[in-house]
Formats: C-alpha cells, sequence, structure tokens
C-alpha cells in the first residue's frame, strides 16, 4: 500500500465514527418497516413489457426501504457459471503456495487488488484499536473492471478510485493458477451484465427514467472479491448475548452502489436487524444476496438502507463466497437523487466523486506500514 499516513488515521477514525452512529440507534437508516430477506425473481424484467419492469421494481423498492437485502432468482446466470468460479475460490486459496500469493499481496497495490491475507484487513476499522476484536478469518483476493471484461465493451475510459489513467489489477500467472483469468473475466462479465440490468430496475424503483443510470455504468467500478473462510475447529451458535471467538468477516456495510453476493453452501452470513440483533440470512439455492451499500445510500438521501452485515462460519466446512460491489464510473460526480429529496427530507450530503468516496472508505481497512 502506497500511503499509511494522517489520511488513513483519519479515514479510520471517520468510518469508526459512522459504524458507530449505525450501531447506534440512527434513526436516519433505521427502518419501521417488518425485517425481512425477501425473494425476488426477476425473471419477468428481461421482458419487453416496461409494466412487468415496474412491478419488479417497486418489489426492488420495498426491499431496499426495510432490511436493504433480498434474494435474487431467475437472474439468468447458470448454475455452471457460479459453481465454477466457487472452485476456482478453492484452488487459488488452496493450492498456490505462500511465496507466490505474497508476489500479489494487496500492499503493492494502490487499489486494494490483490491477494489479502487475514491479518492485512478488518473490516470494521474500529477493530484495530479493540483489543478483544478477534482476527478475521477470511482471505482474499481482490480485482476490479477491465474493458476486456466488460460485455458491452467499455467506451475506453476507465478510470482507477483516485482518478488515474491505469488498471491496477494483478493476476497469477496462467502456469501457477490455470484457466484462472478465463474464469473470473467469464463470471465478472456476466454478473456486471446482470448489475446493468438491476441498475435500470433501481432507476425505476426510484421513479427515475429507466435509462437514468446508463450514462453513468459506461465504464463502471465494480471490484469483486474471491473470499475463503476456513471450517471453525469449535463452532458456536448464534447468541445474540455472547461475544464471538472467531469472526470471519466484522460488521460492516458495504461501500458501493449495491453489492451481488454469491455464496457456496456453508452458512454464514448474518444481518443486523433494526432491533439491534443478528439474524442468519437464510440460503435460497440458486439466489445471490443483493444489499443496499453505503454510497446509494448516500445518493438516494438516505431512502434506501445499507445494512450493517458480517460473516461467521459457524460450520465444520470451509465456506466461499464471491461479492461483486457495483459501482457507477469512478469519475462520476453524484448529487442527491432529485426524486429521493422532498421538503421533509432535504439533501443531507455535499455532491462526491464516486471512486473517492470508495477509496476513503477502503484505505480505512487496511493494516498501517
Ligand atoms: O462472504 C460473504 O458472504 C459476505 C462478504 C461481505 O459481506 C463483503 O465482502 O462485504
Ligand atoms: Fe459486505
Amino acid at each position: 500500500m502506497a500511503t499509511k499516513t494522517a489520511t488513513q488515521n483519519e479515514a479510520r477514525q471517520a468510518a469508526q465514527a459512522y459504524l458507530d452512529s449505525r450501531l447506534t440507534n440512527d434513526s436516519a437508516t433505521k427502518s419501521e418497516k417488518p425485517f425481512t430477506v425477501p425473494e425476488i425473481n426477476i425473471a419477468s424484467s428481461f421482458s419487453s413489457s416496461l409494466d412487468d419492469r415496474k412491478a419488479i421494481a417497486a418489489q426492488i423498492h420495498e426491499a431496499c426501504t426495510s432490511s436493504g437485502f433480498f434474494h435474487l432468482t431467475g437472474h439468468g446466470i447458470s448454475e455452471d457459471t457460479r459453481q465454477k468460479i466457487l472452485a476456482l475460490a478453492s484452488r487459488f486459496f488452496k493450492t498456490l503456495p505462500r511465496e507466490k500469493k505474497e508476489a500479489l499481496h494487496v500492499r503493492h497495490s494502490n487499489y486494494f487488488r490483490g491477494w489479502e491475507p487475514a491479518d492485512y484487513t478488518y473490516v470494521n476499522p474500529g477493530d484495530w484499536s479493540a483489543e478483544d476484536a478477534p482476527q478475521e478469518t477470511k482471505e482474499g483476493f481482490n480485482w476490479g473492471y477491465e474493458a476486456g471484461m466488460d460485455p458491452a465493451g467499455g467506451d475506453g475510459q476507465y478510470r482507477e478510485l483516485d482518478g488515474a489513467d491505469v488498471n491496477g489489477n494483478v493476476w497469477p500467472s496462467e502456469e501457477d493458477v490455470p484457466g484462472f483469468y478465463e474464469t473470473i473475466s467469464e463470471y465478472y462479465s456476466q454478473v456486471l451484465h446482470l448489475a446493468r440490468h438491476l441498475f435500470r430496475l433501481f432507476a425505476l424503483s426510484l421513479d427515475l427514467e429507466e435509462t437514468y443510470f446508463d450514462e453513468m455504468m459506461t465504464h463502471p467500478g465494480g471490484i469483486a472479491r474471491l473470499l475463503f473462510y476456513p471450517a471453525s475447529g469449535d463452532p458456536q451458535p448464534l447468541d445474540p448475548k455472547l461475544q464471538d471467538k472467531e469472526i470471519g468477516l466484522g460488521a460492516h456495510s458495504d461501500y458501493e452502489c449495491f453489492t451481488i453476493l454469491l455464496c457456496s453452501s456453508a452458512s454464514g452470513l448474518e444481518i443486523l436487524s433494526p432491533d439491534d440483533t443478528w439474524v442468519a440470512a437464510p440460503a435460497v439455492e440458486g439466489s445471490f444476496i443483493i444489499n443496499v451499500a453505503d454510497f446509494l445510500m448516500r445518493w438516494t438521501n438516505g431512502v434506501y438502507k445499507s445494512t450493517i452485515h458480517r460473516v461467521v462460519n459457524r460450520t465444520r466446512n470451509e465456506r466461499y463466497s464471491v461479492p461483486f460491489f457495483f459501482s457507477i464510473n469512478y469519475d462520476q460526480m453524484v448529487q442527491t437523487l432529485p426524486s429521493c429529496v422532498t421538503p421533509d427530507n432535504p439533501s443531507r450530503y455535499p455532491p462526491v466523486r464516486a471512486g473517492e468516496y470508495i477509496l476513503e472508505r477502503l484505505r480505512a481497512t487496511a493494516k498501517d506500514a
């Protein structure tokens, strides 16, 4: 990592204050509606009927203004594609020798790309200073958008999180992990296509023109990760009264617009409900879990909820997941969406550039140099 300075401490403090405020009954982001994680089958949204798409958009609106999470089915991505990337994750984490992983370490990257060992980050920055915070057990590999993976071909204008005209991705060699780039590209391309489709439905769900976001996602940001959570040696049931000794990924909300999450069969995702208890997200076969992230919450003036969650592997099975954090073009400035500003809810946030917001959040998670 290039710079670890006062800026990083400030970022950590800001992130900590942000999470603390979210954890203590923050009326701006908590909803009066009952807490559920509904299933939304979007198969009919691929039809040519605008009414069909609006009907799905209404379900999305309901989920995003209540729990901020939903299970997505009817998405069109094959089980074969989904299983292939989970199997690739296992191959990468289990077979690539440590020294080859070290060469891809995220500390070499300005953009958090590459291999992330368990002890390099706390997703909840406050855990760096908390004496009793257990080391997270996750291990990750991060990459982002490349025009070559864009099913729309890209417009050649991709800019990194800080606005630089570069691409920060790093890859293991084909010899070390055969088929790695090909499998990643295939998955990324399909999930990006799905994300653009979903964001059009989000536009409808926010009473905007269906194409409102189109010009902001011509070279969109979208960090994705392979994640590995080792099997627990001593699995404990979820008990809200007990502090967990093993945490896969600490309490956090995501940073970008929304997340498309693929998980292997071991459960483990837990969501903080409005009454401040952790609720295990039930598995729905063949689904992706979608959740609103902070940038979209901000952009919607708090109308859409980005909800705190964590991962605890409470099983003796290994767990793999592949989150994809969809963003708009990182060089895009945004201000509060007009449909989310009312006399009762005036705009609470100044304009911000998408990449800048996300980079700041990422910096707060990493270990000092
Ligand atoms: O592994 C999971 O199921 C969730 C991962 C997650 O929440 C994240 O990476 O932000
Ligand atoms: Fe997350």
